[in-house]
């Protein structure tokens, strides 16, 4: 069966647990996605350990968030490890996105609009006024224009973004919650059915599934919901 379009976002506190949750989750899921709270710990090694024997595809999101010669440098330190994509905040600007892309090149550079843990009320304190979806529009042109090949947005935005960009920009979306789970601290969310219908191609999902007793049973339940759905 073809693994569902999800990555989960192994977000443990070690090393042992990450690799276990990945183990379990991928025959059933694409990707697994390392983030800040395991790299920071463990650095580069992180890689090989969840990528493990299958080889699955490891989404690296480090958001980076620098001047352009930074994040340049910064991308280039992390490409050696072959992660298929690596996150930066659209939020950098586009000679950011570009200098990230250019040291890069064969790692899709996945710009990150406005993260889906903040709400309108949120928007309004950091001085980005007017609905979300207008920031994440003007935040995805900017960065396909730069060279960005993927962007993450919430699953609100997702068909207004495909509407935007057209076909060609892989979208992905955190911010997913089966019917009925705790929200926890995203703010702008859908069920992976509804994120997928709307034209997300990558489903970001964290602890529904590695909250769970049984991670590899969750993954296999929302992958088949999917199925149905599709
Ligand atoms: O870049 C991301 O992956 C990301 C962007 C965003 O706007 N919101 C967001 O939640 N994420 C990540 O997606 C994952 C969501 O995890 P859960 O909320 O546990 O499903 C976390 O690892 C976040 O770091």
């Amino acid at each position: 069966m073809t693994p569902a379009p999800i990555a989960v976002a192994l977000d443990a506190p070690d090393l042992e647990t990450a690799a276990r949750w990945a183990s379990l989750v991928t025959p059933h899921v694409s990707t697994v996605k390392v983030g800040l709270e395991l790299y920071l710990r463990y650095g580069p090694d992180v890689i090989a350990s969840v990528r493990g024997a299958s080889g699955v595809r490891v989404f690296l999101d480090l958001k980076l968030h620098d001047i352009p010669n930074t994040v340049s440098g910064a991308a280039r330190a992390v490409a050696r490890l072959r992660p298929a994509i690596l996150t930066v905040h659209a939020g950098g600007g586009p000679a950011m996105i570009r200098a990230a892309v250019e040291a890069a090149p064969h790692t899709a550079i996945a710009a990150v609009t406005v993260l889906t843990s903040l709400d309108e009320a949120d928007l309004e304190r950091i001085g980005l006024r007017g609905p979300a979806g207008d920031a994440v529009r003007r935040l995805a042109a900017l960065s396909v224009e730069a060279g960005a090949t993927a962007l993450v947005c919430s699953p609100h935005e997702v068909s207004a973004v495909r509407r935007e960009v057209g076909d060609g920009i892989t979208l992905i979306t955190p911010g997913v919650r089966p019917a009925g789970a705790d929200v926890q601290d995203q703010a702008r969310v859908a069920t992976p059915e509804q994120a997928l219908a709307d034209g997300a191609d990558l489903l970001v999902i964290g602890r529904p599934i590695t909250g769970s007793p049984d991670p590899g049973a969750a993954a296999a339940a929302i992958a088949a919901s999917l199925r149905r759905a599709s």
